[in-house]
């Protein structure tokens, strides 16, 4: 375990996840943090007393403050406003922009060393702003949405096959966003193509139905957007990093030329180790899924060309 990990926003996503995290007891000390004042204090303590419980020494702790997050190993952002029914992720944008570089500005100054997961949306765009205020090298910026978006691939495929999720491997790239690249080429179940174990119309809506997943969750919830998934996706993170698993998992990565491309964050199959981002792997792709892949770059771009850092 590490010593200290940090959870900026004590929202849905940021309290599933501190949980998550002390169950799995991840870190000596979670600290939630959030603006509203008492909320991450009175989650933190109701998390503390589900330890005896629990089984789990991790003390969880909330504050309006960034002083007891000072000197933290990870910080995962969550704060920001989550989308409402026939919005898009995008239009979330400026006030997130505003949220997330204040939250950067605070982890600069007090845990200039730590690992930054950001999952604020629009992901991609999020992760640009952290980087950016932070200037913490893209080792240490990484985004969570690729885990999910597959996660959820992973889950319909399990379903229609009525096989265990274990048996499915597939990774998702790309934006978090519409324009989302399930990799079919990639997709096996225990090893076979999946090409061979359904037929191509039904996984094209299981692809379309993966692309829309968030959309669907926000459709029941009315109020706000999935947690549960999403958390898990975070702390599959945070534990390939405290753990040094040198974990294959599709995250959000700034790109220094790979597939082509510079000076964005995309989701991109990525090696997370104690360091951070270790590696990004550089795949073969089929004609389709790299003419996605474009468009899912060309996606991320415009909101980023609208923001003024
Ligand atoms: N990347 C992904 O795959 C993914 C998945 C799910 C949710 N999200 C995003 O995560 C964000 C949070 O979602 P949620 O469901 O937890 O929302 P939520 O409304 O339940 O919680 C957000 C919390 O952020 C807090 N907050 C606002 N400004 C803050 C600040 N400056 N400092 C600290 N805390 C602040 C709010 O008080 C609130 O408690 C949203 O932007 C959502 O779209 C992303
Ligand atoms: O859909 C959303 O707005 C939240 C999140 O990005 C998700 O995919 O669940």
């Amino acid at each position: 375990m590490v010593n200290k990990i940090t959870v900026v926003g004590a929202g849905n996503v940021g309290a599933t996840t501190a949980q998550r995290i002390a169950e799995k007891s991840l870190g000596r000390t979670v600290v939630m943090v959030d603006v509203v004042e008492g909320v991450p204090q009175g989650k933190g303590l109701d998390q503390w007393e589900s330890a005896p419980v629990e089984g789990f020494d991790t003390r969880v702790i909330g504050s309006n403050g960034y002083e007891e997050t000072a000197g933290s190993d990870i910080v995962v952002i969550t704060a920001g406003i989550a989308r409402k029914p026939g919005m898009s992720r995008d239009d979330l944008l400026n006030t997130n922009a505003g949220i997330v570089k204040s939250v950067a500005e605070q982890i600069k100054a007090t845990s200039p060393n730590a690992i930054v997961i950001v999952v604020s949306n629009p992901l991609d765009v999020m992760c640009h702003v952290a980087k950016h205020v932070t200037g913490f090298p893209r080792e240490r910026v990484i985004g969570m949405a690729g885990v999910l978006d597959t996660a959820r691939y992973r889950s319909f495929i399990a379903e229609a096959l009525d096989v265990s999720v274990r048996d499915i491997q597939a990774m998702v790239l790309g934006g978090h966003g519409d324009t989302m690249v399930p990799l079919i080429s990639y997709t096996t179940i225990s090893g076979i193509p999946i090409t061979q174990l359904m037929p191509r119309e039904q996984l094209d809506a299981i692809v379309q139905r993966a692309r829309d997943g968030g959309a669907e969750i926000v459709k029941y919830l009315k109020t706000g957007s999935a947690y549960y998934a999403p958390s898990s996706g975070a702390v599959e993170m945070v534990d390939a990093i405290v753990h040094d698993r040198k974990r294959i998992l599709p995250c959000a990565a700034w790109l220094e030329g790979e597939y082509g491309m510079s000076g964005l964050f995309l989701g991109v199959p990525c090696k997370l180790g104690k360091n951070g981002l270790e590696k990004i792997l550089e795949i073969e792709l089929t004609a389709d899924e790299r003419t996605a892949l474009d468009r899912s770059a060309q996606a991320v771009r415009e909101p980023m060309s609208v923001l003024s850092l």
